[in-house]
């Protein structure tokens, strides 16, 4: 008899039944008369089977581009390609997203396109000795239709006020009816409801699984490299607009491509290292992973400084219950004005005021162009 290749998270259960009764369930011959197999659905959903793996990452399509004379490089056709490839790797995931384009005004400047050096994802790559998602602790509501913000019941919605009741004083999910961020639930981590939970898909807890909703565009500025900007409406106060996508590295692989970025400049790397994720009265925070947005990333990863920024990045948990690897949802935390530059703070100073900067030691400086009258003149990167 050949070997029977067992799904992952199918479960194969012998029964003595008479296959040829037929049992209305998928079966598989197990070779022996009277003896079936039948194979059922885990309840965990298909898309947890497999995540992304930083060492897979896609590169055939950079690696073409950049093999091409200078003189396509800086055509538009080049830039039509680019436009197509990030809608393309990102039309599954953000269906209701608008187009992003790109643009460069920078007179003098014939750069059409951000450099071809990553692969444009939505998704979390993960690197070596990076577990992939834990389901197995993803806690999941059982409510029928949307769950109710006001709700005894809502499993979902007990665990968001573990770490939201006590210092708000205040019940509920932390998006409003529109799905956006109440301004003053910014800092909090998001625990959405995720594929096991039995609501529906409008439950207001679901947003940045959804996807980004909003118009933006990738501008080349003229001090500062390219940057991302609102389209032609306005963005209100508390919009998602996506995640910080990319690798997802330990920390020690993080700092070692920290001190090779550090040489050519430029730096895309996150600590992930939030408040609640700190033990009580230890000073230098605990790290444990790093987003690398370098080889992978989505537009997110143009977004420039800025010390007083329109913007703000946030964690948020939806399919992982382990809690040391949140995704990085970014929200707006003003309005933001058609055509407006989209920054957030690289010092996780929301408010342009209070957090500390890096010690000196840990980081390096450059001049800062934010622009903002605020603005602290020199920013680390
Ligand atoms: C994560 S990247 C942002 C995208 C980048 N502008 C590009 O063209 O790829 C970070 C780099 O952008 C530049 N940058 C971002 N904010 C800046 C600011 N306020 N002033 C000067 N340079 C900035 C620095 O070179 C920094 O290392």
């Amino acid at each position: 008899m050949g070997e029977i290749h067992i799904p992952e998270y199918t479960a194969i259960r012998a029964s003595s039944r008479d296959s040829s009764l037929g049992t209305g369930t998928e079966e598989i011959s197990s070779g022996i008369r009277g003896i079936s197999l039948e194979t059922w659905r885990s309840p965990v959903p298909s898309a947890h089977r497999t995540y992304n793996r930083a060492r897979d990452l896609p590169h055939l399509l950079q690696d073409h581009i950049n093999s091409l004379p200078p003189r396509y490089l800086k055509s538009d056709f080049v830039k039509a390609i680019f436009e197509a490839a990030i809608s393309e790797s990102t039309n599954e995931d953000e269906p209701d997203a608008p187009q992003i384009r790109i643009y460069n005004p920078v007179e003098g400047d014939d750069e059409v396109t951000p450099p071809w050096e990553f692969h444009y994802t939505n998704q979390m790559w993960h690197g070596e000795g990076v577990p992939g998602p834990d389901y197995s602790s993803l806690r999941s509501c059982g409510c029928k239709g949307p769950c109710d913000p006001r709700s005894k019941t809502c499993s979902c919605l007990r665990r968001q006020e573990e770490y939201t009741k006590e210092a708000l004083n205040r019940k509920g999910f932390l998006y409003d009816e529109k799905g956006r961020l109440y301004p003053d639930k910014i800092g909090f981590p998001i625990f959405e409801c995720n594929d096991l939970c039995g609501c529906s898909d409008e439950c207001r807890n679901r947003v940045v699984q959804k996807g980004r909703t909003c118009s933006i565009n990738i501008v080349k500025t003229k001090e500062k490299g390219w940057g991302v900007f609102a389209g032609e409406k306005l963005i209100p106060q508390g919009t998602y607009i996506g995640i910080y996508s990319g690798e997802l590295l330990s920390e020690s692989e993080g700092e070692e491509r920290g001190l090779k970025y550090n040489k050519f400049g430029r730096t895309y790397l996150f600590d992930i290292d939030w408040w609640y994720l700190q033990k009580p009265g230890v000073d230098e925070p605990e790290i444990k992973y790093v987003v690398d947005a370098y080889h992978a990333g989505n537009f997110t990863r143009f977004l420039n400084h800025s010390c007083e920024p329109n913007c703000c990045l946030v964690p948020c948990y939806v399919n992982d219950g382990d809690l040391e690897k949140p995704l990085l949802a970014i929200f707006t935390q003003h309005d933001v004005q058609p055509y407006e530059e989209m920054c957030f703070s690289y010092t996780g100073d929301t408010d342009g005021e209070g957090a500390p900067a890096p010690k000196q030691a840990d980081a390096i400086y450059v001049p800062c162009r934010c622009g903002a009258a605020k603005c602290k003149g020199r920013m680390f990167k």
